[in-house]
């Protein structure tokens, strides 16, 4: 199967033709030099991901064999959608697939963004979330805002700046509050600090959240996986290694499902890319991990 993005680009190769042969028309919002003008931060991209966008410029020639395409150009334009495309939602916000509306790719970002970007069908609208006065920038959100400020600076590193809006400069109690613990005394609305709580307790309620989420999720969920994540982080802070190693008695599915990632992604990407040999040997301990958790409970 292709990916969203992949399909956008065969779909914008096929929607230029049809416009230079005039067999479809463009338009001051739909046309090719718009694409053009849309930053692509090339010079910043890093080795792996170009050569990433190179290959994938290669599939979208075999995908079209009818057409000599320019590689060099496919390979910027991918480099366009990593800053430009919108992931199309539907009213539940469940993805629909990847769009390009380099009309609204002026807009600039801000963690306190006056205005939004919805969809309806495939049509894009921009609404205003408050009075905008005439001179003022239109800004959007492109991330998750409710999040603290470094993970939010963190998810805005594919768009290659650094964000300065009045969320991101001020040394705001918003992070404190974000990522703080209730006080003890339940009547006070204060908070405390991370570093100011026992984390025994913390693993200790943590332990009770997932021995809710496992009878309640599927034992591959990702929901249970964050809270087994945040678990092992907990337990190494405290020193704990041995509830620590217990908690990953669930290698034998970790291993099950990315061996069935890497049998999809040998087909769609080969195997001599970085991110490939990463996988692959992520893939390999893994099966060291769980052939020695065998052998140990074999020998008990
Ligand atoms: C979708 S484009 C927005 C339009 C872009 N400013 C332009 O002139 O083509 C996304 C890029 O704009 C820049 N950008 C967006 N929001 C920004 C902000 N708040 N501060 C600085 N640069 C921003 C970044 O270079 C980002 O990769």
């Amino acid at each position: 199967m292709l990916t969203p993005t992949i399909r956008l680009m065969v779909r914008l190769v096929l929607r230029r033709k049809l416009q230079d042969d005039k067999a479809i028309p463009s338009s001051g919002t739909d046309n090719y030099n718009l694409v053009d003008a849309l930053e692509s931060h090339i010079s910043e991209v890093d080795k792996n991901q170009l050569v990433l966008y190179a290959q994938m410029a290669n599939l979208v020639q075999l995908i079209l064999p009818s057409f000599e395409l320019d590689l060099k150009e496919i390979t910027h334009t991918f480099s366009k959608f990593a800053c430009n495309a919108h992931t199309i939602c539907d009213p539940e916000l469940r993805s629909l697939g990847t769009g390009l509306y380099p009309v609204l790719s002026i807009i600039n970002h801000s963690c306190v963004p006056n205005a939004v970007l919805i969809f309806e069908g495939r049509t894009a609208y921009v609404r205003a979330l408050q009075p905008i006065s005439k001179n003022e920038e239109v800004s959007i959100s492109y991330i998750e805002t409710a999040a603290t400020t470094m993970k939010r600076q963190g998810d805005l590193k594919h768009y290659y700046f650094t964000c300065t809006c009045p969320r991101c400069v001020k040394d705001s109690e918003e992070d404190a509050l974000l990522e703080g613990y209730r006080c003890n005394d339940q009547k006070c609305d204060g908070f405390l600090l991370p570093n100011a709580v026992d984390n025994s307790e913390v693993g200790s309620m943590y332990k009770t959240i997932e021995e809710l989420e496992r009878k309640l999720y599927h034992p591959l969920s990702i929901t249970l996986l964050h809270t087994r994540e945040t678990l092992l982080k907990i337990y190494m802070e405290l020193q704990d290694w041995q509830t620590a190693l217990m908690l990953l008695e669930y290698t034998e599915d970790a291993l099950m499902s990315l061996t069935r990632a890497a049998d999809i992604l040998r087909i769609t990407h080969g195997t001599k890319s970085e991110f490939m040999k990463e996988l692959l040997g992520k893939l390999e301990e893994v099966r060291a991990e769980a052939s020695f958790r065998l052998s140990a409970g074999d020998e008990q």
